[in-house]
């Protein structure tokens, strides 16, 4: 969460932790109670709000209205709390940064009530009141009171017209504060992006256009399983057919865990430029034969599954390394009962190879990186990664793509695709790799997309990038490189 940041604890993937009840009560408020739980979770013990959510909603026997309550306010109010932050420091006299932790999560949970919701106010404000009470005493619940109600003495616009920095002085700043983001991220998505904030009017650039697609909540995509899932499978089961993807579709409403094929695995939920990035790969030109195919980077599965498929119809097969063994498991799940079996995980750290070199005649290195192509989906993550993060990912995402173009042989093909748009873990990447060795070429990556699917707006080449605000996808980056 923004500056307000607080020692760590160890990290976890987030388990429910009780019932949230009070002296054995049920709480009168289920639905905030969860979101309140849950963001505490996010900001103690780096719990991922996508994970815990639907565990607690479930824990819980939380549904229906009040499921849909606490998604909303989770979700909106880790988004927004940049904003909001801004706007608790104009009517607090300490920074909010200062407040007790869970007090100060009460607060941007009543600030996003008032300033992003129709909840009527007098709701928001004595929600927030009652369940300050219960989580930290009455003493809180009156600063809280005292707060809540100079927030809503006005609307999100006017207050970002007050606590923003001024865009011609400062449009990083000003861009960070309304659009709630860091402002690291603000400049590294604005570079990647090309666009010069210096410019007049950025509240109007394209930067701000990413930044607000982040606080959107994605649409669920659909993938159909090459050779297990038909695409109209996926509208037969409510979905619409996806703009570019040939195996994806859009589910507009509902619970994708109540369609018959994703229960069997037949069809899975997978961003759609994820597909396109798997089907680009199979798609990429090759002399020579077409058997040996290699994830190296493959958890939890979700482009493997599709490899898997696509190799299985063209009798190759896929050997899919995860260096984890529980998300190597994850990979076995997604690749099983692939046509003819044509997939296979295998518990493996991808900088110290297990197969010989030039072995294969296809290679994904779906690198582990920051992120922040991930942005609407994740939304606690924009406030946990810091620049530091890149100087670990940085140099791994060189070592792996350097073996990814040493496991394939002369005349293959490697697709390097990290799901960040940032300069360092894209072209950067593969600049720096090529830079030390002479045996591999860039190839034309939206040329070889232009055989799966046409997708406008993308830039110039010879890389793709997709991005949420021009495709509705998440912003992965796609490089292709052939080993000479
Ligand atoms: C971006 S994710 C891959 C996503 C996957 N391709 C998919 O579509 O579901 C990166 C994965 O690389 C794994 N990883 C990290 N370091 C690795 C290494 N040295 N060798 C192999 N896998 C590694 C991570 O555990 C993580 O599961």
């Amino acid at each position: 969460m923004p500056s307000s940041q607080r020692p760590r604890r160890p990290a976890g993937a987030g388990r429910p932790t009780g019932r949230g009840r009070t002296g054995g009560q049920p709480p009168r408020d289920p639905a905030r109670r969860v979101a309140f739980d849950v963001l505490r979770a996010v900001d103690d013990r780096d719990a991922y709000a996508n994970l815990l959510l639907p565990a607690m909603l479930t824990d819980r026997r939380v549904s229906g209205r009040d499921a849909a309550l606490a998604t909303e306010l989770t979700y909106g109010t880790l988004r927004g709390s940049g904003s909001y932050d801004a706007v608790l420091d104009a009517c607090t006299d300490r920074p909010i940064g200062s407040v007790d932790a869970p007090v100060r999560d009460v607060l941007r949970l009543g600030t996003h009530q008032l300033l992003a919701t129709r909840i009527p106010p007098h709701a928001a404000v004595s929600a927030s009141v009652d369940l300050a009470r219960r989580v930290a005493g009455a003493g809180p619940a009156r600063f809280v009171n005292a707060v809540l109600r100079k927030v809503a003495a006005r609307d999100l616009a006017a207050w970002l017209r007050i606590v923003a920095p001024d865009p011609a002085a400062d449009p990083v700043g000003h861009l960070a504060v309304t659009r709630s983001h860091p402002r690291w991220i603000v400049t590294a998505l604005a570079e990647a992006l090309g666009d010069d904030l210096a410019a007049p009017d950025p509240a109007h650039s394209e930067t701000a256009r990413l930044l607000a697609a982040h606080n959107e909540r994605p649409a669920v995509t659909l993938v159909a399983k090459p050779g297990r899932a038909p695409q109209a499978e996926l509208i037969q089961s409510g979905a619409v057919a996806a703009r570019y993807s040939p195996i994806g579709g859009y589910l507009p409403e509902g619970d994708p865990h109540a369609i018959p094929a994703v229960r069997q695995g037949r069809v899975a939920v997978q961003d759609e430029a994820s597909q396109l990035v798997a089907l680009t790969l199979a798609a990429a030109p090759l002399d020579g034969p077409d058997r040996r195919w290699l994830d190296l980077c493959a958890g939890p599965g979700g482009k493997a599954s599709v490899l898997a498929g696509l190799a299985g119809q063209r009798d190759a097969r896929l050997l899919a390394a995860e260096i984890q063994p529980h998300r190597a498991a994850l990979v076995a799940a997604a690749v099983a009962r692939s046509v003819r079996g044509a997939g296979r995980a295998l518990v493996a750290d991808g900088t110290r190879p297990a197969w010989a070199d030039a072995a294969f005649d296809r290679v994904l290195v779906d690198a582990p990186c920051t992120g922040l192509g991930a942005l609407r989906r994740r939304p606690e993550a924009r406030w946990r990664r810091t620049p530091d993060d890149l100087a670990t990912l940085v140099p791994l995402q060189r070592r792996l793509l350097a073996r990814a173009l040493d496991a394939v042989r002369p005349g293959g093909v490697v697709a390097y695709a990290t799901c960040s748009p940032h300069l360092d873990e894209g072209p950067g990447a593969v600049d720096a790799v090529l830079a030390e060795r002479s045996d591999a070429t860039v190839l034309d990556a939206r040329a070889a997309l232009a055989e799966v699917a046409a997708v406008p707006e993308l830039p110039p080449g010879p890389h793709v990038q997709f991005w949420p605000h021009r495709h509705g996808t998440d912003a992965l980056f796609l490089a292709l490189l052939r080993r000479s």
